[in-house]
């Protein structure tokens, strides 16, 4: 690149943000698992306290390592086999507040400043807690989290999405509960688990309930399965973000000239800027996307598509907000400027209110990322005598 005041150049490897930088840049998360972060050493201990004796490895170390291999199977239905262990160790009121306090601090020593963090009361039910109890012990945990993240000198805001599981029925019912708390932490609904034959019109009543109280949800949707789940997800049940949403590539057309065309969804999801969670890490493991270089992120940012960059699950992938985008920087070779383009759509995207939003764009964001721009000015040069 050539300043056009200076002619000085500068070279394009330069440009690309270090990994300390990627890691101090302020990011927004709106699609990860709290039953997909946990610390491995947390999962270990927990085991020991409540007495759980099936997990696969005791060393955290070696238990981290056996959750990212038995992740990366190919297959959504193996990588969700998982989160049996995970789930079985936040059964407590003592272990969810820990999870989700830990949870919130990992995520803000990550330069995280905003995150939507969805996890599925109905899987934690197992020891006596009721649906209300989950809730407000995570909600506990999320602000123990916020407050030490802060006495540690970092910023987040975490809000909660509660999640149905789609091979379940009760779907309603969670809905209900995202409702009871929307003044009190939890942000939005969604649904997750194995999608094919799990269309998201089987929670239909669910949808249109949270339609009806003006509240809003987001559906996992053409991940393991493509167009006619996100159709669904879209025009019957009025999502209104995509978790993943990978498989709308199918419905875009690359000519041997470069030229593109957009179907008719895929046109309706760009007009409409609907905003598509993007897992790169987690896309691979389950085959929804074959390579980084080959990932349907690179086109879609490139076709101006209301993209964003998530985890998914920080555990399973092995990965952080900013290793995802380590990763786009080396396939994509993105720069500030497109992390911040990235950032910018997922807190358009969050589920609080707009003025926050705005303040957050405008007041966090964007001097984070002008601060960050601006470090090559005061670079110091080596004395040379
Ligand atoms: O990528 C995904 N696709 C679909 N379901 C998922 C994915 N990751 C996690 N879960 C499911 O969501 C539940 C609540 O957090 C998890 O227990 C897991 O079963
Ligand atoms: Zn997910």
């Amino acid at each position: 690149m050539t300043s056009q005041l200076t002619g000085q150049t500068t070279s394009q490897a330069e440009r690309l943000p270090s990994p300390d930088q990627i890691r101090r840049a302020p990011k927004v998360l709106l699609h990860d698992h709290l039953d997909g972060g946990l610390r491995p050493a947390t999962i270990a201990d927990l085991a020991r306290e409540t007495g759980y004796d099936a997990l696969p490895e005791r060393e955290p170390e070696r238990l981290g390592r056996w959750f990212r291999e038995a992740a990366d199977s190919g297959s959504l239905e193996r990588y969700l086999e998982t989160f049996a262990h995970t789930c079985a160790v936040m059964q407590t009121r003592d272990a969810l507040v820990r999870v989700a306090a830990e949870c919130a601090e990992d995520l803000a020593a990550d330069g995280v400043v905003y995150a939507e963090v969805r996890y599925a009361p109905e899987q934690h039910l197992e020891r006596g807690l009721t649906l209300e109890d989950v809730v407000e012990a995570v909600n506990e945990g999320f602000r123990e989290g916020e407050r030490r993240a802060r006495a540690a000198g970092h910023r987040i805001r975490v809000g909660a999405l509660l999640t149905a599981m789609r091979h379940a029925a009760r779907a309603l019912e969670i809905a209900e509960l995202a409702n009871a708390y929307r003044d009190s932490g939890v942000v939005g609904f969604d649904i997750a688990g194995a999608e094919a034959g799990y269309p998201p019109t089987r929670h239909l009543d669910a949808f249109e309930y949270l339609k009806r109280e003006n509240n809003h949800f987001t559906i996992h949707a053409g991940e393991a399965f493509g167009l006619p789940s996100i159709w669904q997800a879209l025009q019957w049940c009025g999502a209104d973000r995509l978790g993943h949403g990978v498989r709308i590539i199918d419905d875009i057309e690359v000519a041997g000239d470069g030229s593109v065309s957009l179907g008719r969804l895929a046109a309706y999801v760009r007009d409409k800027r609907v905003p598509l969670e993007m897992c790169p890490s987690s896309n691979l493991q389950t085959g929804a996307a074959p390579s980084i270089g080959e990932h349907p992120i690179g086109l879609l940012r490139r076709l101006h598509f209301r993209t964003t960059v998530n985890t998914d699950n920080r555990l399973m992938s092995g990965t952080s907000m900013s290793g995802e985008f380590e990763l786009l920087v080396d396939a994509f070779g993105y720069t500030l400027d497109d992390m911040q383009w990235f950032t910018v759509n997922a807190m358009k995207s969050a589920f609080i209110p707009f003025d926050e939003r705005l303040a957050m764009i405008n007041d966090v964001i964007k001097p984070g990322y002008a601060e960050l721009k601006s470090e090559w000015l005061f670079r110091q040069t080596a004395v040379t005598s």
